[in-house]
């Protein structure tokens, strides 16, 4: 069983955005986060290079990322993205992302029908409100939190 919160983001024009962060690189605790977002873009994703590409709106599209949760129960099958908000110089930026998450009292783990025989499990069962305080007690940088369940 999952359950979705819903978030408004409004970010203010920033007329000097170099100097500024709207949101630290991190990714998200969630199994999955649909984001809606205006025309004005922000949102950059990690390349596996290392290098930031610019998700480039689209009127009534919905992003899909994908979030920890299905990282660790996938035993790192589908890895959860790294992103990050950059303010814009000239236009207030607002979006509307759904984090779908476990229930606070459900174990998170790596499901065995998603290991082959013989894999090792990379992370450990964990409390998912475990998880999600851990992820929101400190402050976002990059893909840290998932340490707190990996073995
Ligand atoms: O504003 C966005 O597009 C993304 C916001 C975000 O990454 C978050 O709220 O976790
Ligand atoms: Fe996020």
């Amino acid at each position: 069983m999952t359950t979705s919160n819903v978030t408004f983001n409004y970010y203010p024009r920033c007329p000097n955005p170099g100097l500024t962060v709207g949101v630290f690189p991190h990714s998200d605790g969630s199994l999955i986060t649909v984001i809606l977002q205006d025309d004005n873009g922000g949102l950059y994703v990690r390349a596996t290079d290392g290098s930031w590409i610019h998700v480039q709106p689209i009127n009534g599209a919905l992003i899909v990322n994908i979030g920890d949760v299905l990282q660790i129960m996938s035993n790192d099958k589908y890895k959860s993205v790294e992103h990050r908000v950059v303010a814009n110089g000239s236009k207030n930026r607002v979006s509307v992302p759904v984090f779908v998450t476990p229930r606070p009292n459900a174990v998170i783990g790596p499901l065995s029908e998603a290991m082959e025989s013989g894999e090792q499990p990379l992370y450990k069962e964990v409390v998912y409100s475990d998880y999600s305080s851990h992820h929101f007690g400190k402050k976002h940088d990059g893909k840290k939190s998932l340490d707190f369940a990996r073995i």
